[in-house]
């Protein structure tokens, strides 16, 4: 149910702590009351005064003890539970940040008569909190009033993001109001490895959000050691398992990638040496090139329509630390055939990233550090789908999210496998990666989704 938020909803807590404290005070008296009216039918002799001071002494010890245990209650208790009453005083702390936000950005209006300054005009914006799938849900006026315009342009919303650390998931316009949905609790769209359900253009990210490459084609995925790229570029290889198998794999550090050589379904598919890998990416290239010459083929009929429209498959180029890979084979001497080779791979891998998508072929890049020198320009413009495995740094974030000035914060201390994407020009968001739960096998698990595309 909505909840309209108000200008007094600003001291929401307080007023909720002053309110238990009433009432058990009024409790309290009742108690002593009937204590001692009982006293007096008795033949204890208690006098006024003593009785006085010893209810107030009562009061005092009550009243400070339940003080401490609404504070626990309020700032310890709704954090660490999920249970109805933590997350409603999560509500409460909620539509007291949203009405202080609204104060603090000035989203309102003041006039004074005789009897001082009042509140002449507070917008209307209504709030519904959905904590089972961890989302909140806002409606803001679009009415003509006062500040219709700041809220259509998304300021309020920008600033519930930072204040919330949540993540503005979809923005919907309705009369007279506009509907946004953000999810401030990202673990609630966290899925396990063992439920993704990749579909042919559609490869799961989070609940409800999927990467669909033929729109936002080519992936960027970054981060420093330990943050858990590796687990991420496993749950994304292991989708492509599912649908295709036109895919190659570079690995040139030879890490757990590398020895997927050895499973029945990338056999043969998995290179981790300069020679075999520039080869291998001037064979892809080759065959992007056959494609198009079908392509122009079938156009020069008069037809229209994308790749799969004339029944291509997706050709996925998987290649992790694409930075070690460089800095290898920009060391190479001039004019020597590894060079010459390299230099062609690498004219090769820009044409690739910028042609690709028409055709049907993708680039999927990991590297720890995405910086000017091992990522050229070229590739970089066309990795539309970009990922940042913990936090970035401000140099990195701009350069991966350069129209963005959200402010991204750790979403757990204890927890890895965290970061932040963005597609094409859509919103920076926050996710958790694929769980991969204990136990995991890589080999297993690969050949497990390659046995999906054979069976369907
Ligand atoms: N999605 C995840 N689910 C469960 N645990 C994870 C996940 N991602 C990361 N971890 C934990 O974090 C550790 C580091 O992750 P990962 O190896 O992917 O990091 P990395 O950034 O690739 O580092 P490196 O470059 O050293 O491989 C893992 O061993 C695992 O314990």
């Amino acid at each position: 149910m909505f909840k309209t938020i108000k200008y007094k909803d600003q001291v929401l807590a307080r007023t909720l702590l002053l309110r238990c404290l009433y009432v058990s005070a009024f409790l309290l008296l009742m108690l002593f009351s009937f204590v001692w009216w009982k006293l007096r039918q008795s033949l204890v002799q208690v006098n006024n005064v003593q009785y006085v001071i010893s209810f107030l002494v009562i009061l005092a010890i009550v009243l400070l003890a339940e003080t401490i245990f609404l504070k626990w209650l309020y700032t310890s208790y709704s954090l660490s539970h999920r249970d109805r009453l933590a997350n409603y005083l999560k509500s409460i702390e909620f539509r007291q940040m949203l009405s202080l936000l609204m104060v603090t950005k000035g989203l309102f209006e003041t006039k004074s008569d005789d009897d001082g300054e009042f509140v002449s005009y507070f917008p209307k914006v209504r709030v519904k909190f959905k904590f089972d799938t961890g989302q909140m849900v806002l409606e803001e006026p679009i009415n003509g009033e006062q500040f219709m315009e700041r809220f259509d342009k998304g300021e309020f919303d920008a600033v519930v993001e930072t204040a919330f650390m949540a993540d503005r998931q979809t923005n919907v316009y309705l009369k007279n109001k506009m509907i946004s949905t953000f999810a401030f609790d990202p673990i609630k769209f966290r899925l396990k490895l063992s439920a993704l359900k990749p579909k042919k253009g559609s490869l799961n990210i989070v609940k409800g959000i999927d990467w669909k490459y033929d729109k936002f084609y080519n992936m960027l995925v970054s981060g420093n050691v330990g943050t858990g790229k590796s687990y991420f570029l496993f749950a994304i290889l292991g989708q492509l398992l599912a649908i295709t198998k036109f895919i190659v794999v570079f690995d040139p550090k030879r890490s757990d990638l590398g020895a997927l050589q050895y499973t029945d379904i990338l056999k043969g598919k998995v290179f981790s040496t300069n020679t075999a890998i520039n080869e291998q990416i001037h064979i892809v290239y080759e065959a992007m090139m056959e494609r198009a010459k079908k392509m122009e083929k079938i156009k020069a009929e008069g037809k229209i329509g994308a790749y799969m429209e004339f029944n291509f498959k997706p050709h996925f180029m998987f290649f992790d630390e694409f930075g070690a890979w460089k800095e290898m084979n920009d060391k190479l001497a001039f004019g020597t055939p590894e060079r010459k080779a390299y230099d062609l791979a690498s004219g090769d891998l820009n044409e690739i990233a910028m042609m690709g998508r028409e055709l049907g072929f993708y680039l999927i890049v990991g590297m720890q550090r995405p910086s000017a020198d091992s990522l050229p320009m070229a590739i970089r413009n066309q990795l539309n789908f970009r990922v940042v495995m913990g936090k970035p740094t401000p140099e990195i974030q701009k350069m991966l999210f350069p129209d963005s000035d959200k402010e991204l914060r750790p979403l757990s201390n204890d927890l890895k496998g965290w970061g932040f994407f963005q597609m094409g020009d859509g919103a920076v968001r926050a996710f958790f990666a694929p769980e991969v739960e204990k136990g995991f096998n890589l080999h297993e698990f690969m050949e497990h989704m390659g046995s999906l595309r054979e069976a369907g």
